[in-house]
């Protein structure tokens, strides 16, 4: 074991959940954005979040959310972490982490160098940044895709705030995707699926593997 910490994000089915911890996962993603085909109703979520025996992060993926959502979410389901995945600025993400109470992870999208330097301004107000690939124009999603980076442009660099690599992870790529950048923490959604939001149990063992035990 090498310490690295794995996020599986955009859980469906109950039995996502059993998989996971088995695999060894430190967090569970729910997501919660009507477009993707990971969305969770809030009592779907509130069953299986509450099915979460204690010690792994159970993390909110929202993009965008109003603090009416905000409360109607923590109201239903117990959950340990926040995931802002829209164009929330700094001081909104400053905001939800003091209104909620709940440490906030702000994710980024990276295409290039000049991607960089929201890294440091957002380190500020979030207690974890999520470093994803930027998505392309035409896509659906802000995140989800499955789509990489160059995760050249992440070696050497050092950073105060905890980090998490995304984007386009899979079970086959990321013991190099951590070899390159450093990372302590990676997350994937659609590399350890069979389908758009049909979560695979054997690719999810095979990512954690490939992750913690290199
Ligand atoms: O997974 C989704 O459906 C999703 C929807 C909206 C924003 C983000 C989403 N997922 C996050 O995107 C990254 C990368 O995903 P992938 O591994 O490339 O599929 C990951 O952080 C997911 O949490």
């Amino acid at each position: 074991m090498n310490g690295i910490r794995v996020k599986i994000c955009g859980l469906t089915e109950t039995s996502d959940i059993p998989a996971a911890l088995m695999a060894g996962a430190a967090y569970l993603g729910f997501v919660f954005f009507d477009r993707s085909p990971r969305n969770l109703a809030l009592e779907a979520a509130s069953f299986m979040a509450g099915s979460v025996p204690p010690g792994p992060c159970k993390v909110a993926l929202t993009v965008d959310a109003d603090d009416a959502f905000l409360d109607r979410l923590l109201d239903r389901v117990p959950l340990d972490m926040l995931q802002l995945h829209g164009s929330e600025t700094p001081e909104r993400v400053a905001d939800i982490r003091a209104r909620f109470g709940l440490p906030v992870m702000k994710a980024l999208g990276i295409a290039g160098e000049s991607d960089l330097a929201a890294l440091e301004e957002y380190g500020r107000a979030a207690d974890q940044i999520l470093v994803d690939a930027k998505p392309n124009p035409e896509a659906k999603l802000p995140g989800g895709n499955g789509v990489a980076f160059d995760w050249h442009l992440l070696a050497g660099r050092r950073w105060s705030t905890p980090w998490m690599l995304a984007g386009g992870l899979t079970p086959e790529n990321v013991g190099e995707a951590i070899r390159l950048t450093g990372a302590r923490q990676v997350d994937v959604s659609s590399g350890v699926e069979s389908a758009p939001g049909l979560k695979d149990g054997e690719r999810i063992r095979a990512f954690c593997s490939a992750a913690m035990e290199p």
